[in-house]
């Protein structure tokens, strides 16, 4: 970290050399106005330290500069007792900290270190930020729906409750990372709930938490997930597994928007986003007896529904290259992409787990991967012969020798014209192979 000092007294920009030069940071010290903006703008330290009175620009002078250039770093004024007022000033123009002169070098120096501390903790939360950022892949109608909704709704201030159905590996989990991290609340608790893999009767414990004696096992007091993401927020996956008796209590908690934990007299305020997802057609279990409908309507005022992968193929080039490129960085692999054809059969395939069993799928090729390009012959057997079996159906009514002559065509291609492979995948000998290639008269 860098730290800034602009002060025309050689003594004082002597000291504080001397002081913080224990904390580890780089020091530029300099005499006047003019030479503190340069070093600014050269070096942008994270902390400056300015004496108000400077021969040429002054002090103030010199903050509104550097505060143009960055409104963020840390700006600590000096100033005399009898200039009290232009430290007033300076504070009112964006300065974090003053003091007067003569200071005690002691204080001044905790106050950087202070300081240096909450430029590192705001650089991690920052970096945590950056990591956590969400994206969502996909240029499909739907998909660029799915993310204007949850631009919109990820920031703004009002809670809400949003209710995200589709089937499973479409992107339920993701979209609701999406509007909590890419949005204001990415510094809040973000808190996850699995409605499907907690136990039914450990559930409404682990939602609102408990006082010490409420129950045998309660040892000691324990918050729930909806105490932990007060601020930021509550995310119910597989909502559709929720246990009947609890749906009745959490529609109670969000139409209050206060709760209680087990065995508690306190009622306690809840204020978050509150994001249910499921797989489920929740109309259907609602239908027998299994969900709640009037938590249904409650929860379900911003609806996202996903769209199936098949349903948007449009969409898989640009997950299959994105897959690619996530792969390449942890594998520690520089593969280009995958051929037209290969990208072809994806294309075709049905993809019924969705998103997530195309990325299963880009790992598995990655793992092997030695070409620079995925071609066909690096599919999984399975993603191939979905295209041939789609294919058979093409060929009804079609007469026998010119369905035999596509399908030699067809494995020739996969197999770069490689003769050998081409008849083990046939089931035929090479021989017979070559005959039938001059019979049907098949070349590239
Ligand atoms: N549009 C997308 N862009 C990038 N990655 C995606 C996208 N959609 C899904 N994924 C990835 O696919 C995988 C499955 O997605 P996710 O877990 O969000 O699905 P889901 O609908 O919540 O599934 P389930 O209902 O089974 O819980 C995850 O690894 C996710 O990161």
């Amino acid at each position: 970290m860098k730290v800034l000092i602009i002060d025309d007294e050689k003594s004082i920009r002597l000291s504080l050399r001397v002081a913080l030069g224990k904390l580890g940071v780089k020091i530029f010290a300099v005499a006047s106005g003019e030479e503190g903006i340069e070093i600014f703008r050269r070096e942008k330290p994270d902390i400056s330290i300015i004496d108000v009175n400077l021969p040429g620009i002054n002090g103030i002078e010199v903050l509104k500069e550097i505060r143009k250039k960055d409104k963020n770093c840390i700006v600590i004024m000096i100033t005399y007792i009898s200039e009290v007022r232009l430290a007033v000033e300076a504070m009112k123009l964006g300065a974090n900290d003053y003091f007067t002169k003569p200071f005690n070098m002691e204080e001044m120096k905790e106050s950087i270190e202070d300081h240096l501390k909450y430029i590192k903790k705001s650089q991690e939360l920052s970096d945590q930020g950056e990591e956590n950022k969400t994206e969502i892949i996909g240029k499909s109608k739907s998909i660029q729906n799915v993310k204007e909704i949850a631009k919109k709704v990820g920031n703004m201030l009002y809670d809400t409750f949003i209710l995200i159905q589709g089937e499973s590996g479409t992107g339920k989990e993701i979209i609701a990372k999406a509007i909590h991290f890419n949005g204001i609340r990415r510094n809040k608790p973000y808190i996850a709930l699995n409605c499907a893999a907690i136990p039914k009767n450990l559930q409404e414990s682990e939602l609102f938490g408990y006082e010490k004696g409420a129950f045998s096992d309660a040892k000691q007091q324990k918050k729930g997930l909806i105490e932990e993401s007060n601020g930021g927020t509550l995310f119910l996956d597989e909502i559709g597994d929720m246990d009947i008796m609890l749906q009745a209590k959490l529609l109670r908690v969000l139409q209050e928007k206060k709760f209680r934990r087990i065995g508690g007299i306190k009622e306690i305020a809840f204020q978050a986003n509150v994001i249910a997802a499921t797989n489920k057609s929740l109309l259907k279990e609602i239908e027998n007896g299994n969900f709640r409908e009037d938590l249904y309507y409650r929860l379900n005022v911003v609806p996202i529904y996903t769209t199936p992968l098949r349903e948007r193929r449009e969409d898989i080039e640009l997950l299959i290259n994105y897959f690619i490129s996530q792969y390449n960085k942890s594998l520690n692999k520089s593969v280009k992409g995958i051929t037209k054809e290969a990208l072809e059969i994806c294309e075709n395939y049905e993809w019924r787990g969705n998103v997530r069993e195309l990325k299963n799928f880009v790992e598995r090729v990655m793992i092997f991967q030695e070409d620079e390009w995925i071609d066909v012959e690096n599919l999984p057997q399975n993603i191939i012969s979905y295209e041939s079996t789609k294919d058979s159906n093409a060929f009804i009514g079609s007469n026998l020798e010119s369905v035999e002559m596509e399908m030699i065509h067809k494995t020739l291609q996969k197999n770069n014209w490689n003769i050998s492979k081409t008849a083990r995948d046939l089931g035929i000998s090479r021989v017979t192979l070559r005959r039938k290639i001059e019979k049907y008269s098949i070349h590239k």
